[in-house]
């Protein structure tokens, strides 16, 4: 069964078109990224997906289930990307509240409270109010607001937005470390960050569906990013694509996007050293794999 089924999905607020008849199927697995300008309706997906708001045309499909039915109660959440907490509750307080909002008992609540609070690493900081708290911890307890109750899907908009990257990081390896038992779903402008943890993305532009990709690895092809410090160009590419296993080599300003056979079996990196080191080119860096930034805008 598919995760997230979205079939001729359009959303108009007033004459604005928000999304433009998106379809798209996907399947459980590693975090899914979504990306794309501002405007572009990603927190309406979202909240297309929650059930918050009713599509205007389509139809929407959550493990089988129309968005926003009953039957998705506790199974789908969200992190806002206003997430805003209560300045008069503590931590415990707030997370509390909300477990019972989903029909715990007073004492189950608290202890899915508190667990929740151990899972974003804030067990510590259960007795603060929001004020006594970083805009990292803050996240980190909507991260854990948004856990309450084990659900199976978990939306996050924009995770990571304004925070440093000690805490950015702190935010991934939660998520990271919950995508055992949960499905994330999440919306980032940042690139690199998706790219460490999902491996589908789907790029959305101006309401509609521009891209869905995924990242893993599905034509037997991998890849190289090779910088030079400096070197004859079209020599280099001539001679790389001469390398055994090498499918391509494209030139973009000062990199080389290499693909290759990755059944091969060939060393290639150790081929590339040894054209350098006969030719004196000197390299600046040789990374596996191809940027998002390059499987989205080549
Ligand atoms: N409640 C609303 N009423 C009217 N227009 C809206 C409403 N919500 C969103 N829009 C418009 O719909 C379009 C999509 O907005 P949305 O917030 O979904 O984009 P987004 O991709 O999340 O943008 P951002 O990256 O800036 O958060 C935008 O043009 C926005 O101005």
């Amino acid at each position: 069964m598919m995760l997230i089924e979205c079939q001729q999905v359009s959303k108009h607020y007033g004459d604005k078109l928000a999304l433009d008849k998106v379809s798209l199927s996907l399947s459980a697995g590693a975090p899914i990224g979504l990306v794309g300008p501002n405007g572009a309706g990603k927190t309406t997906l979202f909240s297309l997906l929650c059930g918050y708001i009713l599509p205007s045309e389509g139809d929407i499909r959550i493990m089988g289930h129309k968005a926003g039915s009953s039957e998705l109660l506790g199974l789908v959440s969200a992190l806002p990307q206003d997430a805003a907490l209560d300045p008069n509750l503590t931590v415990l307080e707030q997370l509390s509240f909300f477990a019972r909002l989903q029909g715990m008992p007073k004492m189950a609540a608290k202890e899915e409270a508190l667990r929740v609070l151990a899972l974003v690493d804030l067990s510590s900081s259960a007795k603060l109010k929001p004020k006594s708290l970083s805009h990292g911890m803050g996240k980190r307890v909507a991260i854990a607001q948004a856990l309450i109750g084990e659900p199976k899907l978990v939306l996050l908009d924009e995770p990571t937005a304004g925070l440093d990257p000690v805490n950015a990081r702190l935010i991934r390896q939660i998520v990271k470390s919950q995508s055992i038992n949960t499905q994330f779903v999440i919306s980032s402008h940042n690139l690199e960050e998706l790219e460490k943890l999902c491996d589908q993305i789907v790029y959305l532009e101006q309401g509609r569906l521009a891209q869905s990709v995924s990242l893993a690895q599905q034509d037997g092809s991998a890849y190289l990013t090779l910088v030079m410090k400096q070197a004859d160009y079209p020599a280099l590419v001539s001679a790389i694509k001469a390398l055994p296993s090498v499918l391509d080599v494209t030139n973009k300003e000062e990199q080389l996007l290499i693909s290759y056979q990755a059944a091969a079996n060939v060393d290639l990196e150790q081929a590339l050293f040894s054209l350098f080191s006969t030719q004196g080119w000197q390299y600046k860096m040789l990374l596996k794999g191809r940027s998002l930034e390059d499987t989205l805008f080549a």
